[in-house]
């Protein structure tokens, strides 16, 4: 591996090159994320992480290896890929074939539609609402990560099964729990599913790994038979894949496709809330200048509309930025170089190999942003061609991913986002209790952030 494989010449740890089990180690104890990133900051932009993959952190690595449709770089090849594959048989649109998730994707692409996302305000406004009441209650020391977590937990159970989570009414939702237990679960699995030992792995894997899986799915199947049930007009996700002639689905795929939505749509969001409050309060003049654009720019509580939020720059410049700093999703989803091989930044990559842009490390990157470990929400404003910013190169994040199979909720995080950390910030000043920057990166990732507490001091705007 290390001599004549054909990646040997790429730079980077020989260990890694020789052997999996370090990246896997890694990867089971939370630090792979941070692990590469200090790798790409020591070994360059395109790096060997394991005798069988390569990292990227270009702008132009995204255009390839995720916008190539013919032939497309696959997720799953012989086994290896990012998560559990199916479930008696029938795969979910995250892992499905190139095919069949086109046909997945059209069956869903009416629910993220412009007209839906207006439809689905009132589901924003009512929990963004609601978390505002609640954290008046609670003004004094609070972990906002977590209140951010009930709320985006809220808003998707919603949308997905067409009723409440009841999060907000009672902090201590143990699904929100199952699932980041199904997210380590994962990172074992795929230590099972590398060396052909799923069974072994069951048995030595905290028990979580096989009870958080499987718990997840009966509560999505539960509620998606109740939703099935339901005949009034509704505005919810359901309401526009059921019976839909495009693409009908089984009851299988619609309790696939209802895990997806929770599990892609809740934490994500709630960590780009988490991460964009966490920089902002450790940057006090950011954070005054958009509590300055918030409060300036509305005479009502209830004039804070998507909407309204879409037209203020410089909210739009911090989300950005936090999205760039702390990107929900951190790690790269591998994908698959096709049978006969792609040139891949002008180098060619034999068929097979697993290759990958990783998330934290582009955006983190000073070949791809200038400071990039400094928190400017101003280098995503319109900017003057001597601005030291203006050489960016603002496609190397993609904290939605790119091409077919990007994210098809990107929309509406986006306005989740806006609305709630507006809507917060209408109401209340914020203080954050630790301003090392321990938060960020102690933080472990298991596919995603684990969501270390962030506590903060609350109190109602003077
Ligand atoms: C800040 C918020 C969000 C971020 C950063 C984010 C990020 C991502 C990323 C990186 C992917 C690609 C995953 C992959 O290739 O395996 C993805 C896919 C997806 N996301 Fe999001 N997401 C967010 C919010 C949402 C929301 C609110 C929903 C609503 C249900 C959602 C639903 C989905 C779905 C269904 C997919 C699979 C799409 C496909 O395979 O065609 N996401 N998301």
């Amino acid at each position: 591996n290390l001599f004549f494989h054909p990646l040997s010449s790429y730079p980077g740890p020989k260990l890694w090159a020789i052997s999996r089990l370090p990246w896997h180690w890694a990867s089971i104890n939370g630090r792979l994320c941070w692990t590469l990133q200090e790798f790409h900051l020591k070994y360059g932009p395109t790096i060997r992480i394991a005798p069988d993959e390569l990292s990227y952190t270009t702008s132009s690595a995204w255009k390839k290896i995720y916008g190539q449709k013919v032939p497309e770089f696959s997720k799953c090849l012989d086994g290896r890929g990012i998560a559990p594959a199916s479930r008696n048989g029938i795969r979910g649109i995250v892992t499905e074939f190139q095919d069949r998730h086109a046909t997945l994707r059209r069956a869903i692409l009416p629910a993220f539609s412009d007209r839906a996302l207006r439809e689905q305000e009132h589901f924003l406004q009512t929990y963004t609402a609601k978390l505002v009441k609640q954290l008046h209650h609670e003004t004094g020391t609070v972990d906002i990560a977590r209140w951010f977590s009930l709320t985006t937990f809220d808003i998707i159970s919603e949308l997905a099964f067409g009723e409440p989570g009841s999060c907000l009414d009672n902090a201590d939702q143990p699904w929100l729990n199952v699932i980041g237990n199904r997210a380590k679960g994962i990172v074992w699995y795929q230590v099972g599913a590398y060396y052909g030992l799923d069974r072994v792995i069951q048995s030595v894997a905290p028990s979580y790994y096989l009870k958080s899986r499987k718990s997840h799915m009966q509560m999505c199947a539960a509620k998606v038979m109740k939703r099935l049930k339901k005949t009034d007009k509704m505005s919810d996700f359901m309401s526009y894949i059921i019976n839909n002639e495009a693409a009908p689905l089984s009851n299988l795929d619609l309790t696939l496709m209802a895990s997806a939505f929770i599990v892609a749509g809740s934490g994500t969001t709630a960590s780009a809330l988490a991460g964009t409050t966490f920089f902002l309060l450790r940057n006090p003049e950011c954070y005054q200048r958009l509590v300055g654009e918030i409060r300036s720019s509305f005479l009502a509580e209830e004039d804070i509309t998507m909407a309204a939020t879409s037209e203020l720059p410089y909210l739009r410049a911090c989300v950005e930025e936090g999205l760039r700093m702390f990107p929900p999703s951190p790690s790269t989803l591998p994908r698959f170089v096709p049978e006969k091989g792609a040139f891949i930044d002008g180098k060619w990559i034999p068929g097979g190999i697993a290759v990958g842009v990783h998330q934290l490390s582009s955006g983190l990157m000073e070949s791809n942003f200038h400071r990039a470990m400094e928190y400017l929400p101003e280098r995503w404003l319109e900017l003057p061609n001597d601005s030291p910013f203006a050489k960016d190169d603002r496609s190397a994040t993609q904290p939605f991913s790119y091409g077919p199979r990007n994210c098809v909720g990107k929309s509406l995080g986006y306005q989740e986002i806006k609305l709630i950390l507006s809507k917060v910030l209408w109401d209340f000043d914020l203080v954050l209790l630790d301003d090392s920057d321990a938060w960020w990166t102690q933080q472990k990732t298991f596919l995603v952030w684990e969501k270390k507490p962030l506590m903060v001091n609350i109190c109602p705007r003077k």
